[in-house]
């Protein structure tokens, strides 16, 4: 299954806001319903939204002002930006040449993420391991099979994964509603845990290692992922366990020097007084809600992407 492809003049894409429930594919003709879907994650996830950039180039079909609205649409993930570039860069030579130059940048995440699970279970040691993931980097962040969560589907594959622990991913749910939607159609040994229980089970000895996603990876190595990250890196780093970024090189940003460089994301009041859509703070409760948070490269063992090994 794609999570997002060009489907007869129209982009296809699963419908994640609909996910573990349903799985339905949207069809999306215009930038304006592009826009939409990335802000409210019907599509999601840095390598998903580069390609979902690219395609949007087409949808656009020339307009400079739609193409601007649908570079901006969220800014911390460095792909969403890179992609609409790639496929932009071809607008001289016509529809039929960006729509050419989309295709390519779908067909790279595939290959991308195949070569990211090869090298992220390659570069793990041990036999039957157990992985702690935060948000959700599967097939449903990519196109297919995902980035972290792609080298734990390498590693179910080899028969080297004993367990994942996924860490829920409040306020959106991503592990609880995705990560463990994906697990179970792979087969794969899993147990959802709270988010604050991550540290403590690294404290524990409960996790071999743990493998997170990307949205942007400054020059230095400090990387942004979903809040949430910089907890686990703290406790991995205290439990002694590896801390290992796994993200295509289309989210490394040389352009950003270092991480307090790297615009946050924030969401808003409604994701975090509610949950899943059922209020539980008082009417009106103020919010500080950033989606994501920025680890140290120094607290990263390493970054393993679709060409190399990184090691800060
Ligand atoms: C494979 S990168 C996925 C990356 O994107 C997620 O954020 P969001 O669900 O808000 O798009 C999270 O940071 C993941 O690590």
């Amino acid at each position: 299954m794609r999570t997002i492809d060009w489907v007869d003049g129209a982009v296809e894409l699963v419908d994640q806001t609909l996910l573990p429930d349903k799985c339905v594919m949207l069809r999306v003709r215009t930038v304006d319903e592009l826009v939409d879907a990335i802000q409210r994650l019907a599509v999601r996830g840095a390598p998903a939204l580069g390609v979902a950039g690219a395609f949007g180039v087409v949808l656009a079909d020339g307009d400079q002002a739609q193409i601007a609205r649908l570079r901006a649409a969220r800014p911390t993930a460095v792909n969403l930006a890179w992609g609409v570039d790639r496929a932009a860069a071809h607008l001289p030579e016509g529809r039929e040449a960006v729509l050419a130059a989309a295709l390519r940048v779908r067909d790279d995440d595939i290959a991308a993420c195949k070569a990211m699970g090869e090298r992220g279970a390659d570069l793990l040691e041990g036999e039957r391991l157990r992985i702690m993931t935060v948000c959700n980097t599967g097939g449903l962040a990519a196109v297919e099979r995902g980035t972290a969560l792609g080298v734990v589907q390498t590693l179910h594959e080899r028969g080297r994964l004993a367990e994942v622990l996924a860490l829920e991913t409040r306020p959106l749910l991503q592990g609880a509603r995705l990560t463990t939607w994906e697990l179970g159609r792979m087969g794969a040994p899993h147990r959802l845990i709270a988010d604050s229980a991550g540290p403590y089970l690294l404290a524990q000895g409960e996790v071999d290692a743990v493998l997170i996603g990307a949205d942007r990876i400054a020059a230095n190595g400090d990387t942004a992922n979903k809040i949430g990250s910089y907890a686990l890196a703290l406790g991995a780093e205290r439990a002694g366990v590896p801390f290992i970024v796994v993200a295509p090189e289309t989210t490394i940003d040389q352009a950003t020097p270092s991480g307090e460089h790297i615009r946050i994301e924030d969401r808003g009041d409604e994701e975090i007084v509610s949950f899943w859509g059922v209020r539980v703070a008082p009417e009106g409760t103020p919010t500080l809600n950033p989606a994501f948070d920025v680890t140290p490269h120094d607290l990263i063992t390493a970054i393993v992407t679709d060409k190399r090994v990184i090691r800060p």
